[in-house]
């Protein structure tokens, strides 16, 4: 039995989807869908092109309201609590979206800063100096902190983001497909860097990923998105017992056994 948060008997819930439903005009994307992330865990949500597992990620960090359900981040209610108890939670996490998402007219450190201006009171010198060291943090050389998104490689954009989404000190990271267009040796250090974060601040890690690389290195549990809903979840290692078409072609097709050999 390992240590890992999603096994030990004491795990804490740090988010808890119940009954989502959503649906875009006749399209039903998530019908009664459950779902726990333990705290300290990376949890990795996979599943076949479509099956909404971007749409997840955007309705637990409110950008898209579902049709029905409950979602409670760290004890806030944020889909039908006050606007304070969703602000707490907002306050909770950070988001690195797939390309970035960053203001393209801002430099990397008035990125990072952004959401510092947005929820606390700091004075200038104390936001740059937090921003520098969130910079420093994702492995971004200090010289990164002035330039534009457009003058940044797409892996520094990425550790950029990443950076942006670490500005609060949040307890959890969601991040959507975070080593997608990344090289095979750009993407391992990426992992590296989100194990090393995981294993220094103690931050959950919600993952939206294709990359069956980081799902061997990184994640201690995987959840699977079929027929509208969470259908399996589990360690990676139990993954090739699932006896469901989508996941046997997925866990133990070549590229997946690759992956796990390089583990
Ligand atoms: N705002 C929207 N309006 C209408 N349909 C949407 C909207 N957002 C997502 N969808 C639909 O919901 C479904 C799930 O989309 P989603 O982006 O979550 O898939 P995914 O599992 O992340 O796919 P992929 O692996 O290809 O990125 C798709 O059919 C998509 O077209």
């Amino acid at each position: 039995m390992t240590d890992s948060p999603a096994t030990r008997s004491d795990r804490e819930a740090v988010i808890t989807v119940r009954g989502l439903r959503n649906q875009f005009g006749p399209q039903v994307v998530h019908d009664n869908l459950d779902l726990d992330v333990w705290k300290g865990e990376v949890l990795g949500i996979v599943g076949g092109s479509g099956t909404g597992k971007s749409v997840l990620l955007r309705t637990i960090v409110g950008l898209n309201r579902p049709a029905a359900g409950s979602i409670n981040v760290l004890g806030s209610d944020v889909l039908h609590g006050s606007r304070e108890e969703r602000l707490r939670a907002e306050k909770q996490w950070g988001v690195a979206f797939q390309d970035g998402a960053l203001f393209s007219s801002l430099t990397v450190l008035q990125n990072v800063e952004a959401p510092m201006r947005e929820h606390l009171k700091l004075s200038a010198s104390l936001m740059k100096a937090l921003g520098e060291l969130k910079i420093s943090l994702v492995g971004l050389p200090q010289l990164a902190c002035g330039k534009l998104p457009s003058e940044l490689s797409g892996g520094m954009r990425k550790r950029a983001s990443l950076a942006r989404a670490l500005a609060l000190d949040p307890a959890i990271v969601f991040l959507d497909e975070p080593t997608a267009g990344l090289d095979p040796i750009g993407a391992a250090a990426y992992d590296e860097l989100i194990n090393e974060l995981k294993r220094s601040l103690g931050l959950t890690v919600f993952m939206v990923t294709h990359d069956l690389d980081s799902l061997y290195a990184i994640c201690d549990r995987i959840a699977v998105l079929a027929e509208k809903r969470v259908l399996f979840e589990g360690p990676i290692e139990g993954m090739t017992e699932i006896d469901h078409p989508w996941v046997q072609e997925y866990f133990t097709g070549p590229r997946a056994r690759a992956a796990q050999e390089k583990t």
